[in-house]
């Protein structure tokens, strides 16, 4: 049997770009079918426009912190449309590159909503294409509970293109998502609730991190309101009226929703051609990404695993391998560095405390929490928190945990440490870097360790 290529990747997004232009390099017809921008929801409507926000969100503590370092300047006044627009030029920049991306090595690009036929055959805008590989990489989507008023609310896509900022908004959610927003908003200006069901944030966080990072955005002014869930919302003349779960009733200008995102499945036909999924649409893979369906295969977002850019990058790259060299796919899950861009950030990597604890590791750990230098002439009264978490048993250091400037470049490296097996002992041989907040990582002594009741 012949096909018109040999992949047809569906959604050009972080895992669907990869693959398609590293198939195409090493020789495959190639097509992909995007239905929105290339890049995907990364580059359009996710890391890299949220990160450029904020930046843009932290230049306001700028003007009251440099005061101690002898600066002073005339009251700042920010304007919205400016960060916006920049930013949308900037995304522009990149869909660009992106398209250039995928050219060169020869990848046709298909404008449209991709939906399955059969187990070799996609459709796009009335045409259909056959392949001998499908890839799906469609991504996810914001989900938002069905609460009555939802229509009233946006999502962090909205977020990118808002006509104006209000001034009062509500975030719920307690999430990557709500917690970066909630920042970024009380950065520019807005005053900011952000509202969890539960009894603290980023749930699956360490538990240290998380109340030291919740008491750190009620520093910045963030009104954290935990145990508290909306029951309705209603709108009158631009202004949202949310009724919570006790029953008070208080009025915003915006009611952002970062409840989670599901899978991108609802319209690809995969139920007609019996590519399996789970309850909330997830496409079923093995552990090479292939489907229920031999044909067909996923990654990224869509099958429900580890929601991060590189992790579909990964995913892409490991897929590729199997194709190209017959080898089996071997990612380690284990071990995957992430940042939460909030203000201050949280940067994590390996296990946390709860999760040590969880497995009935014997475990010690050391932790600190400190004001930065920069902190001291400014006044400012933000503080850090270092923590590192290590098995008894062989000395490794098995998770490490940091909420302050930098945590995302700083965790980039200690990932690599533990991802290599690095003991204590090597982190304490390792000479630090003066002065700065990450050597506290080395300098761990006896002081440090945390009394725990085990
Ligand atoms: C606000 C926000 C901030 C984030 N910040 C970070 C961060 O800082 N760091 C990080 O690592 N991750 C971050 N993420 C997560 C990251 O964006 C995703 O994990 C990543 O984009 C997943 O890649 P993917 O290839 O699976 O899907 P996506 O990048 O979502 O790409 C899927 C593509 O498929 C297209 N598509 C969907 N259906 C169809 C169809 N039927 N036909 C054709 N095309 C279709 C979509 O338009 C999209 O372009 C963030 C996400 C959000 C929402
Ligand atoms: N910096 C980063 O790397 C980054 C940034 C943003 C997003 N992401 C990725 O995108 C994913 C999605 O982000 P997210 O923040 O939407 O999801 P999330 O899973 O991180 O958080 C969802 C939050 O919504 C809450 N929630 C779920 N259902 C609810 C309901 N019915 N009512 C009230 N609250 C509810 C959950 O308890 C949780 O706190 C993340 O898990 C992450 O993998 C990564």
């Amino acid at each position: 049997m012949s096909y018109q290529y040999d992949l047809f990747v569906i959604g050009a997004g972080s895992g669907g770009v990869r693959a398609s232009r590293v198939a195409a390099s090493k020789g495959y017809k190639v097509a992909v079918a995007e239905s929105s921008a290339l890049g995907g929801t990364c580059v359009n409507i996710g890391c890299v426009p949220k990160k450029l926000f904020v930046y843009g969100s932290e230049f306001s503590h700028v003007a009251q912190d440099a005061k101690g370092y002898g600066w002073s300047f005339p009251e700042p006044s920010f304007d919205w449309k400016t960060l916006r627009d920049n930013k949308t030029k900037e995304i522009e920049r990149l869909n660009g590159i992106y398209g250039n991306l995928l050219a060169s090595p020869g990848v046709e690009v298909i404008d449209g909503h991709g939906k399955l036929v059969d187990a070799h055959t996609v459709e796009v805008a009335g045409k259909t294409y056959t392949a001998e590989r499908i890839l799906i990489a469609v991504g996810a989507t914001p989900f938002v509970p069905d609460i009555p008023g939802k229509e009233h609310v946006v999502v962090s896509d909205n977020m990118f293109y808002l006509e104006e900022l209000p001034s009062k908004a509500l975030v719920v959610g307690g999430g990557y998502i709500a917690v970066e927003f909630a920042c970024i908003l009380k950065g520019l200006g807005v005053d900011v609730t952000l509202a969890y069901r539960g009894d603290q944030l980023l749930r699956g966080f360490d538990s240290d991190v998380r109340a030291f990072a919740s008491q750190e955005y009620i520093r910045l002014g963030v009104d954290v309101r935990l145990n508290t869930d909306v029951s309705s919302i209603s709108e009158d003349d631009g202004i949202k009226r949310v009724t919570f779960k006790d029953g008070y009733d208080e009025d915003f200008g915006l009611v952002l929703y970062a409840t989670g995102r599901v899978p991108n499945t609802a319209s690809i036909g995969l139920a007609d051609v019996g590519v399996d999924t789970s309850g909330k649409g997830a496409i079923k893979v093995n552990r090479n990404y292939q489907s229920s369906v031999p044909s067909i295969y996923a990654i990224g977002d869509v099958t429900d695993n580890i929601q991060l850019t590189p992790v579909a990058i990964k995913e892409a790259m490991a897929l590729l391998d199997y194709w190209f060299e017959g080898r089996d796919v071997q990612l380690d899950y284990d071990n995957i560095p992430t940042a939460v861009f909030s203000q201050p950030q949280i940067g994590t990597v390996g296990l946390s405390e709860d999760d040590a604890d969880s497995k009935g590791m014997d475990i010690r750990v050391y932790q600190t929490d400190f004001k930065a230098m920069k902190n001291t002439l400014s006044g400012n009264e933000g503080r850090s928190f270092m923590k590192l978490i290590v098995n008894n048993e062989n000395d490794k250091v098995i998770g490490a945990h940091i909420v302050g400037d930098y945590a995302g470049e700083i965790i980039q490296g200690l990932g690599i440490a533990i991802k290599a097996g690095a003991t204590k002992a090597h982190f304490d041989s390792t000479v630090g870097v003066h002065p700065t907040s990450a050597e506290e990582f080395v300098t761990f002594s006896a002081n440090a360790l945390k009394q725990r009741n085990r």
